[in-house]
Parts: structure tokens; sequence; C-alpha cells
């Protein structure tokens, strides 16, 4: 099978993308991929790390309202939908799959104009705009929530689940724990603010670092996001020196090892954030960001907390101390922290990319 594969901007979009091409390979390992993306996104960086070829399209975002910049907008859509044409015509791919965001647009737009069969995939309850925009020209729309059906057309609409679920039962719990340099008897507390780093999160651990240094039996792994890290650093280091058992890190770039790890989570509420905790029951609190359309973090969140597996934030309840209790009252109570993975493990759908695999296949 030869397959593009688009979507970018941030991370919750990019392993998506990565997790299918991951998938494909298993069942064939003969197939071949090209990912379409932008320069300016994190899968310019992301996808060339994992071994697949990359090439780029110049594309900006619609805005919601119309304005002179707009008209700019539609002219680079239109270039980058006859530059997508090109790159898709010397590739001659037999599907093309887009996984959101901006650079969707033009790609997959310009695959289903040449008669190529194409898939979008949508990670949220609520679909995004390019996703909203593609589904009419598409072939197939591959969902991960069944409460997002109701956004598509029944005919093409299919539930499969987010990719992310299936690559991340293929992690490795060792090589996690080895990359990290923690041993075997502690438990591990991951937290990170989504692929980019969240400065809220960052603020809130960064005033309790010196008190999680209590947590004897607990090695805390704070991943600021690339772009807070140095801030980070120089504010601990005012603090003194870092308590033994936390490790700063920018990114984390092998994320199913460690997740295998992890005991417990605290984090954003993306949605490939979210698909990968349930598929391996990994109790969370979760703070989603505010900052996103349709608010829909916090929907991702309360669709967790509903089933017990999650315990939600909002940003603007955020402080260092709210966080310490929280982590006190999961790590101290193992009933608790054992019916949290049960109820977590019965939302995961580590099927996912195999399903998508499968529809891909079917056209
Ligand atoms: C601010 C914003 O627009 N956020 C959106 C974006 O989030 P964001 O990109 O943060 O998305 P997710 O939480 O869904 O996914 C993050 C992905 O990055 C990985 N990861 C993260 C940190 C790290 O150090 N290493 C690493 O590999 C995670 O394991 C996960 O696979 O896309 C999601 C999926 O459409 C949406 O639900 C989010 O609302």
């Amino acid at each position: 099978m030869r397959v593009v594969l688009t979507g970018g901007g941030t991370g919750g979009h990019i392993y998506p993308a990565l997790a299918v091409a991951k998938e494909v390979s298993r069942q064939e390992p003969q197939a071949a991929f090209l990912y379409i993306g932008s320069k300016h996104g994190l899968e310019a960086q992301i996808v060339p790390r994992a071994g697949i070829p990359f090439e780029s399209v110049e594309i900006v975002g619609l805005k919601r309202k119309l304005t002179l910049d707009n008209v700019k907008t539609l002219w680079k859509f239109f270039r980058a939908v006859s530059a997508s044409k090109q790159m898709l015509q010397r590739f001659r791919p037999d599907v093309v799959i887009g996984t959101g965001g901006y650079v969707c647009g033009p790609v997959v737009y310009a695959a289903a104009r040449l008669g190529i069969p194409t898939i979008i995939h949508e990670q949220n309850v609520v679909p995004g705009l390019t996703n909203k925009f593609l589904t009419r020209f598409v072939d197939k729309v591959a969902v991960s929530f069944p409460e997002s059906l109701s956004f598509f057309p029944r005919s093409k609409s299919v539930l499969t689940g987010n990719p992310r679920a299936t690559e991340v039962m293929h992690g490795d719990e060792r090589a996690g724990r080895s990359f990290l340099g923690i041993g075997g008897d502690k438990r591990i507390v991951l937290m990170f603010g989504g692929s980019r780093g969240a400065k809220a999160i960052n603020e809130a651990v960064l005033s309790i670092v010196p008190e999680l240094e209590q947590f004897e039996d607990t090695h805390f792994v704070y991943v600021t996001g690339e772009v807070h890290y140095e801030a980070i650093t120089a504010a601990l280091r005012e603090k003194g020196d870092l308590p033994r058992n936390i490790s700063l890190l920018p990114f984390v770039h092998n994320m199913p090892d460690v997740l295998a790890a992890t005991h417990v989570l605290v984090s954003r509420a993306g949605a490939s954030t979210l698909a990968e905790i349930t598929a391996l029951g990994i109790p969370a609190i979760l703070i989603p960001s505010p900052y996103v359309t349709n608010n829909h973090q916090e929907k991702n969140a309360r669709g967790l907390e509903k089933e017990g597996a999650a315990e939600v934030i909002l940003e603007r309840e955020l402080t260092g101390e709210r966080l310490r209790q929280s982590l006190t009252r999961l790590l101290s109570d193992r009933k608790r922290w054992a019916s949290m993975r049960e109820a977590s493990l019965k939302l995961g759908m580590p099927q996912a990319a195999t399903e998508i695999y499968r529809l891909m296949k079917s056209l």
C-alpha cells in the first residue's frame, strides 16, 4: 500500500498519523509513505525523526470571520492545493489520510479532486474547522468517540477510536524506566502540558517542586514543553538543587515506553493523550486547556471524570496547593487508584489503528 499522511501543528494531530503508518507497516512491511505537512508545525521535526519522508506545503489557518487577511488565506490555500496535487501525482498513493490541523485542508482536498481515496480522522468529540470543511469531499471519516458520529454524514462516518491507543500498547515499561534512569521499585508520575507544554501547569508544578520530595517512593517526570524549558530550568536553579526524585525534560520522544512505566499522569486533556492513557488504564489528573475551540478539552476530560477514570481541575482553579492535594489523595489511596485504572481501561480502544487499517484497505 502507498499512503500519504497529512496533519499537523501540534502533536495531537501528528502522532495519530504516525500511529497509522506504524500499523500499516506492521500489516504490510513493504508499504511506502509520504507525509505532507507544514514547515512551521511540530511535524517538521517529529516526522523526519520517525524516519518517514516529509514534504511541506505553505499554508495558514482560516479565520472564523471574513477579513482581507482571509482573501490572502484563500489564495494561499489554492496555491497549496496545486502544490499538493503535484506531490500526489509524483508519489501516486493508494490512499490519503488526514488527521486534522490546517495543513490537511489543501492536501486532502487535492487528493479528493484527483480521485484518490481519502479518509480524515477526528480525534476530538467536536470536529475541528478543517475536518468540518473536508467532510463533503472525503470518502470516509474515522471518529474517536461515539458522540462525534452525529457531526458527520452517517454514510461516511466510522467509529474507530484514536490510533495512538494501539501504538502505546506496544510500549515497553523496561525501556521507559531505563530511558528515565528510574529503578523498578519507584512509582512514576508523569506531568506534561500537551505537546507544546502549558504555562499554567508549569507554574503550578514549579511552586510545589520542593514539596514533591516528601513522596519518597515516587519519581516525578516533569516535561516542560520545548519552549518553556529554559525559563523553568532558570527558575528552578534559583530555588536551589532539584530534589532527587524529579527529572526535568523539555520533551519526550518515546512516549509509548514512558507511558508504559507511568503510574499517574498530570496533563492537559488533548484527545490523543486521553486515548493513550485509557488504552493503558493510567489514572489521571487533567487540567483542560481553556484556549481551544468550543472548550473541547474540558468536554474530553469530563468524559473520563464521569466514568471515574480521572480527576479534573479547571485552569482557573489550579494552584500548586490544589495539585499537591490531588496528588496526595491519588498516591496514598491504592484502592482509589485501582478503581480509576479499571474505569480508564473500560474507555480504552486499543484496536483503533487496526480498524483504520481495515478502513483504508476497504477503500
Ligand atoms: C492547544 C491545542 O490546540 N491542543 C489540541 C492538540 O493538543 P496536543 O497536541 O497537546 O494534543 P494531545 O494531548 O491530543 O496529544 C499530544 C501528543 O503528544 C505526545 N507527547 C506529548 C508531550 C511530549 O513530551 N511528548 C509527546 O510525545 C503525547 O503522547 C500525545 O500523543 O490536539 C489535540 C488533538 O486534536 C486536541 O485535543 C487539543 O485540544
